[in-house]
């Protein structure tokens, strides 16, 4: 659907000359974003996406283009933010917080097979280890706490059996998230919505990871559980798909193994993982911001995944796990 925010070539050619891109020759606005207003830029020096940020703050956008930067520089694929002659990588276009960053060859593979399973594992955890000392500290805004203010928004919708679920879930995180265990847990900055849409393939190849807008630290292995239960399921059934599971977990291992801790934490992490996007889901579903929105995300996807994660032993992380 979205441009929010019209943006002309004559608009940014004053504007984009405070980065060192060369003239904008085109600019054309991207349909399919729902939170920010996102055009691709052809300048003399190459291809480019210009996004106008329609909620998010100055004060807020730092943590995500830093990280997206200090990635870049790690070698890690994502869109490297382009910073202006005074080193800024946010700066005011039509009153709104902007940024350029580096345009992603390719396109999403939304029916992944194996081969595309083990190339995002592999990078979702060179990503973590690129991260690890990122020095901005911002929690993941869709964790715990989130949860608890937003249940009670979404309860009163919901069916005797579907109030159950979610009460249950809540308290069983609550439970693991109190333990030892949890405290211990590898974390760091994650991207936490590394879904389908938001992972670019050129082919088999994979050409970065994009739309950071929901990172926050966490821990790694509640990443590694929402990509899981995105890229390796039966779409319909909301099963774990084991051939995809096994290529992304021993591709992630390779890179950066597990812990006994991990092991550990998996099933509830996949049960967390279905929980947080059954919740946002819900939440956007009964209280939507914004008549104009796209038709909401199917709640009971997660629900169907979350019911599943609950009642199923989870495949298990791969063997040789360090310590901590
Ligand atoms: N760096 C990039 N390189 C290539 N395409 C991009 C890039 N950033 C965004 N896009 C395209 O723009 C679309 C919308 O971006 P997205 O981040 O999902 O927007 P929003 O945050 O508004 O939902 C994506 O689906 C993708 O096709
Ligand atoms: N992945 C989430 C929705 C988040 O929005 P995005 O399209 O910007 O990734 C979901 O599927 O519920």
């Amino acid at each position: 659907m979205a441009v929010f925010t019209p943006v002309t070539l004559d608009d940014i050619a004053p504007w984009m000359a405070q980065f060192p891109l060369g003239k904008a020759l085109a600019i054309k606005g991207i349909a399919s974003g729902i939170e920010n207003s996102n055009f691709f830029i052809t300048t003399e020096s190459g291809e480019f996406v210009l996004t106008i940020f329609e909620n998010l703050s100055f004060e807020q956008l730092p943590f995500y283009l830093k990280l997206m930067r200090r990635l870049a520089d790690h070698g890690v694929l994502v869109p490297a933010p382009i910073a202006n002659a005074q080193g800024e990588l946010v700066v005011a276009l039509h009153g709104k917080p902007a940024s350029i960053v580096t345009k992603l060859e390719g396109a999403s593979q939304m029916s992944p097979a194996p081969v595309h399973c083990a190339e995002v594992g592999a990078m979702l955890a060179r990503m973590h280890l690129a991260a690890k000392d990122f020095e901005i500290r911002q929690p993941n805004l869709r964790g715990l706490e989130w949860w608890h203010a937003t249940t009670p928004k979404v309860l009163p919708f919901l069916s005797e059996a579907n109030q159950h679920l979610l009460r249950a879930e809540i308290h069983h995180q609550d439970a693991f998230a109190s333990t030892e265990l949890y405290r211990a847990l590898p974390n760091g900055p994650v991207h936490a919505d590394l879904f389908r849409n938001n992972v670019m393939f050129d082919g088999e190849r994979l050409t970065g990871f994009f739309d950071f807008y929901f990172a926050g630290c966490d821990t790694w292995i509640f990443d590694v559980a929402v990509t899981v239960n995105d890229w390796c399921i039966d779409l319909d059934s909301g099963e774990l798909d084991l051939a995809r599971v096994n290529a992304m977990l021993d591709a992630y291992h390779a890179v950066r193994p597990f812990t006994e801790g991990e092991a550990v934490a998996w099933r509830t992490m996949l049960r967390a993982a279905a929980f947080r996007f059954w919740l946002s889901r819900l939440y956007d579903y009964h209280q939507p911001r914004d008549a104009e929105m796209l038709t909401p995300h199917d709640p009971g996807h997660f629900e169907r995944i979350l019911r599943l994660r609950e009642t199923r032993e989870a495949p298990p992380l791969p063997q040789n796990l360090q310590k901590n």
